[in-house]
């Protein structure tokens, strides 16, 4: 890619992006820049680590970029825009990360028809694996929407989705690392409680996440038809969803779902 980039937010899902996109060698990694509020320590950090350019003067931040990520949580992006929005240029591209926040919201912070793509990642972005879901707002151009395609793409897959489905993958992809790692918590809390040792749990398990995984990605087949294939009638696979049934596993899974989409609605709310 010929454009700089620079985050605005030195967090844990900006530095996940930047993790992935220097693994993914599409940018030199002096066009990535890094910059946050006050925390100089933190994107000192950053730049050291990976190698990229940290800037904490947000004049030479605009000055220098083409592509801005907005990387802050939602309820600092009004101050985060506030410190930048008189650098911008009218070819400057916005992208955010940040959950439940509306792109016409964020063009307004910026006072006008600023372009804005709202994406959804996760955190196995640091390692090519994200699952992001892309918007483009109405100030946005394809090619806007095909820059941010080129460069989440480099992170792992890409999904163009409506706007107004973006609570629901927020609720899905963007929090589902944190589902599964909790999965995997209560499976390796289970096994230590029935006798197995923690290093021998933590294997075991985190082999059968991977293997599972890799299996739905390259089995061609569905879940639903991967689970029949290990459960045997009246055997240990069938006695164990039995149990997760009897404790409503699916209803769980739902209101789990919903109540992350609802708090990314809610969060969208302080618009
Ligand atoms: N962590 C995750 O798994 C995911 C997070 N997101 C979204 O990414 C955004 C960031 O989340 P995290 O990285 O987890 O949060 P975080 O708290 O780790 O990082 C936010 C960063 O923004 C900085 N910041 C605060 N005010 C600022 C300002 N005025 N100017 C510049 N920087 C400022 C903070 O110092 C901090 O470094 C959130 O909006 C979240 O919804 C989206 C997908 C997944
Ligand atoms: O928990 C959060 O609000 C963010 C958005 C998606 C994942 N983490």
């Amino acid at each position: 890619m010929n454009k700089n980039i620079a985050f605005i937010g030195a967090g844990s899902m900006a530095e996940a992006i930047i993790s992935g996109v220097v693994k993914a060698e599409i940018l030199n990694k002096e066009q990535i820049i890094v910059t946050n509020k006050n925390n100089r320590e933190r994107v000192e950090q950053l730049q050291q680590k990976y190698d990229i350019r940290s800037i904490m003067d947000k004049e030479k931040v605009a000055h220098e970029t083409d592509i801005i990520i907005l990387a802050t949580k939602p309820y600092d992006l009004q101050k985060a825009v506030e410190s930048i929005k008189p650098y911008i240029r009218p070819n400057h591209l916005l992208i955010s990360v940040i959950a439940g926040v509306s792109t016409d919201y964020i063009s307004n912070l910026f006072g006008g028809n600023t372009p804005v793509v709202r994406t959804m990642p996760n955190t196995s972005a640091s390692i090519g694996y994200s699952a992001t879901a892309i918007s483009a707002g109405k100030y946005a151009t394809n090619e806007h929407l095909e820059q941010a395609e080129t460069l989440f793409n480099t992170i792992g897959t890409t999904t163009i989705v409506d706007e107004n489905d973006m609570h629901t993958v927020t609720g899905i992809s963007g929090s589902g690392p944190a589902y599964i790692y909790y999965l995997v918590e209560a499976m390796e809390k289970a096994a230590v409680e029935a006798g197995l040792d923690q290093e021998v749990a933590r294997t075991l398990v985190t082999q059968t996440v991977v293997g599972a995984g890799e299996m739905l990605q390259h089995s061609g087949e569905s879940a639903s038809t991967l689970r029949d294939k290990i459960t045997s009638p009246a055997g240990t696979t069938a006695a164990g969803i039995e149990a997760l049934d009897q404790h409503h596993f699916e209803e769980t899974i739902r209101q789990c779902v919903k109540s992350a989409r609802d708090r990314s609605i809610e969060l969208g709310e302080n618009e």
